[in-house]
């Protein structure tokens, strides 16, 4: 008969082999086949049997807090690729050391559970060409191998710099926003190497730089933007609008309300570039001063960051549309906390703090 030291010292090597089955177990996100990769290394040993079976990988870059807008642009990559990759990644390269880092949505759980449900909707639907295969969510140490180079304007380290496009617009509040997104997104396609990435019209100005990053630095993966997804009343889906509660969402779509003003008078035939801001500001405008008349418990204020009209392939400011290659009127407003904050008020996340919210309209080029 064995004995109980000997039986144990056999049960060692099964021990040892469950657990490193359990270690290599794939991780998915639970009830779908959705992988989640962590590492560099893991997304390229899935990646490389894709690129030998000329299976066509499709990016979708996100920070998560996934709402409407990132699902149509994930539907948009099911539609045209073999295997769509969500990465989620709050990337701190591309916020201010004062802007809203620490306080921005992280929202995993729920994440996970709009992906289960897109997937199931993606697998019943009989258009599309792939489906959800992974979640590429790194860590920061994982993101930059040589240590976070900081979030300073003065921060050193492999940064991707892109100019003079990071410094006008966004680029002139946020100073290290473009440096940012251009350096994660560079990382992101080298790790994924994806045929083609996806990124939504909202962030416009990103749009152009990735194009532009795509171009000069040769990148073989080809840039689709998506159309802007919208609340009912014209307000841009972004992940920052659970920042506002209810009073400053009500405001909120001020600045659509502006651009599209705008819109009106370039459809009616102006081209120079006065009569079209005019119509944009005197909405911003207008709407301003119609809320300092509230009382200080009803009202909201704001302030105008900047109202833009811009080459479309460049994002210089125009003088006079030219209507073969159109324009880009876009906009950014900084809503402010509230003032006399009432009790049991929805002050939204956070607390409420500032929130700055961006939008866009194309100006069409005439055919
Ligand atoms: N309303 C939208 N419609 C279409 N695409 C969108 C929309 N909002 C964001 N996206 C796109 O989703 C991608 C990931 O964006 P991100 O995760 O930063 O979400 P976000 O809502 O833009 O967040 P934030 O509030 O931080 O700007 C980007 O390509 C972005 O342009
Ligand atoms: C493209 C991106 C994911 C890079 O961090 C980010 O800028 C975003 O979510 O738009
Ligand atoms: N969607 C843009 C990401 C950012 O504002 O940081």
């Amino acid at each position: 008969m064995r004995s109980l030291a000997g039986s144990r010292a056999l049960d060692r090597p099964l021990i040892r082999t469950m657990a490193s089955a359990r270690r290599q177990a794939a991780e998915t996100i639970p009830s779908t086949p959705i992988r989640v990769l962590r590492t560099v290394d893991a997304v390229r040993k899935w990646r490389k049997p894709q690129y030998l079976d000329h299976r066509i990988v499709g990016l979708v870059p996100t920070m998560g807090a996934l709402h409407e807008g990132h699902l149509s642009l994930i539907r948009a990559a099911a539609r045209e690729t073999h295997h769509v990759v969500v990465s989620i990644y709050v990337n701190p390269a591309q916020f201010g050391i004062k802007e809203d880092l620490a306080s921005y949505p992280v929202t995993w759980e729920t994440d996970c559970k709009i992906l289960r449900e897109l997937d199931r909707e993606l697998a019943d639907d009989g258009g599309n060409l792939g489906r959800i295969s992974a979640v590429f969510a790194p860590t920061t140490s994982e993101m930059y191998p040589s240590g976070f180079p900081g979030q300073e304007v003065d921060s050193k380290g492999s940064f991707v710099v892109m100019t003079p496009i990071s410094d006008v617009l966004e680029g002139g509040t946020r100073p290290t926003f473009f440096r940012g997104v251009a350096t994660i997104c560079m990382k992101l396609f080298n790790i994924v190497q994806p045929e083609k990435v996806y990124f939504g019209q909202k962030d416009v100005q990103q749009t152009v730089l990735i194009r532009k990053m795509v171009k000069d630095f040769m990148l073989p993966t080809e840039v689709i933007v998506g159309p802007t997804s919208r609340e009912p009343d014209g307000l841009a889906l972004s992940s920052r609008n659970v920042y506002l509660g209810e009073r400053r969402r009500k405001v909120a779509p001020v600045l659509n309300r502006a651009l599209q003003a705008a819109e009106a008078q370039y459809l009616n035939g102006a081209v120079d570039r006065e009569s079209i801001l005019k119509a944009a500001n005197a909405v911003a405008v207008d709407t301003l001063n119609e809320q300092m008349t509230l009382a200080p418990e009803e009202g909201v204020k704001y302030e105008i960051d900047y109202i833009s009209l811009a080459d479309p392939s460049t994002m210089e400011e125009l003088t006079e549309v030219d209507p073969k290659n159109g324009g880009i009127m876009s906009g950014a407003v900084k809503m402010l906390p509230v003032e006399s904050p009432q009790p049991g008020e929805d002050l939204g996340h956070s607390g409420g703090p500032s929130v700055r919210l961006i939008d866009n309209i194309v100006l069409q080029p005439s055919t």
